[in-house]
């Protein structure tokens, strides 16, 4: 049996877990780099949960300086089975309006100047991203969600974008017309690091705006986004707060099996795998390694 320790990745206007108690911080040091800033470790009502703000305090970070290697590895050693995306988001749906909560099933990946793999060259590896998203996960934050009071969207596709400028009106049309729901420009490559390192992984996507589409709205603003962003931060941590209360104390299995994405991915053979990338793998994939 393992552990349930669940994970809260903090994005825009989500820089700390108010509910998180007897709280260390710990600056985890990563093979792949540094961390978006310390991990915020600590428990509510008894589940071990580890915080961090992928943008660090003060919005430091643009989507593109962060460094999602160093994030999940970090998350990572410090145990977490499951991990929640919290993530501010437009939206191309008239009945997904700024303030929705939408559970996404589906990622697109549109994003170009990222490290998005932990494997390659010494060790090549090829994990599903059919289902990117835990369904048993996905289930429990639903249920959450609704204890609350919120009523959420369950599926959707997130397109990410690399951003930092937001989109074209000519790009906003066509991810509409593709049939998106939303954009953002973070959970790429988190959810495939993530389902690398064998970590369940579901997003709570909460749309701040229309992006530019819609003829009714203006083009998103900044100042727009934060002035939404509040009530939904404010909404999200309670959502956490209820998930960690009633999450089971030992990890469930995942049904499509996120956390045993390793177990037929490695197509390298044991003599040609380079010794420095599997040292710095011991984390991420010390299961199939051995190292763990
Ligand atoms: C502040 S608006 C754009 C910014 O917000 C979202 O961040 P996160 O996913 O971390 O909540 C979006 O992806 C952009 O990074
Ligand atoms: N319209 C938008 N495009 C990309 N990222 C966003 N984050 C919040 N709103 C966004």
């Amino acid at each position: 049996m393992t552990k349930a320790v669940l994970g809260i990745i903090g994005g825009s206007g989500i820089y700390d877990l108010p509910g998180l108690e007897n709280v260390r911080e710990e600056r985890v040091h990563s093979p792949w780099g540094e961390p978006s800033g310390a991990l915020r470790i600590g428990d509510i009502a008894g589940l071990p949960v580890v915080f961090l703000a992928r943008h660090d305090k003060g919005h430091r970070l643009s989507p593109s300086d962060i460094n999602y290697r160093a994030n999940i590895d970090a998350l990572k050693r410090a145990g977490v089975t499951d991990l929640v995306s919290l993530s501010a988001c437009g939206s191309f749906r008239e009945d997904m309006p700024p303030g929705t909560f939408v559970l996404v099933d589906q990622f697109v990946d549109r994003t170009h100047r990222r490290e998005s793999s932990f494997f390659g060259k010494g060790l090549v590896a090829h994990v599903s991203m059919a289902h990117p998203v835990s369904p048993r996960l996905r289930d429990r934050i639903a249920a959450a969600a609704v204890a609350e009071g919120i009523e959420p969207k369950i599926g959707g596709t997130y397109i990410c974008m690399e951003g930092p400028q937001f989109s074209t009106y000519a790009e906003s049309m066509t991810y509409k017309q593709l049939g998106y729901s939303v954009i953002g420009m973070t959970n790429m490559p988190e959810a495939k690091l993530a389902r690398e390192a064998e970590i369940c992984y579901a997003t709570v996507a909460m749309v701040t705006d229309f992006d530019c589409w819609h003829p009714e709205h203006d083009a998103v603003t900044v100042a727009d986004i934060v002035k939404v962003l509040l009530g939904n931060a404010d909404l999200a941590k309670r959502l956490v707060a209820r998930l960690a209360r009633d999450f089971p104390r030992e990890h469930e299995a995942c049904p499509i099996g996120s956390d045993r994405a390793l177990d037929n991915a490695l197509i390298t053979q044991p003599e040609a795998r380079d010794p420095e990338l599997i040292r710095k793998l011991d984390a991420v994939a010390g299961r199939v390694l051995g190292k763990r």
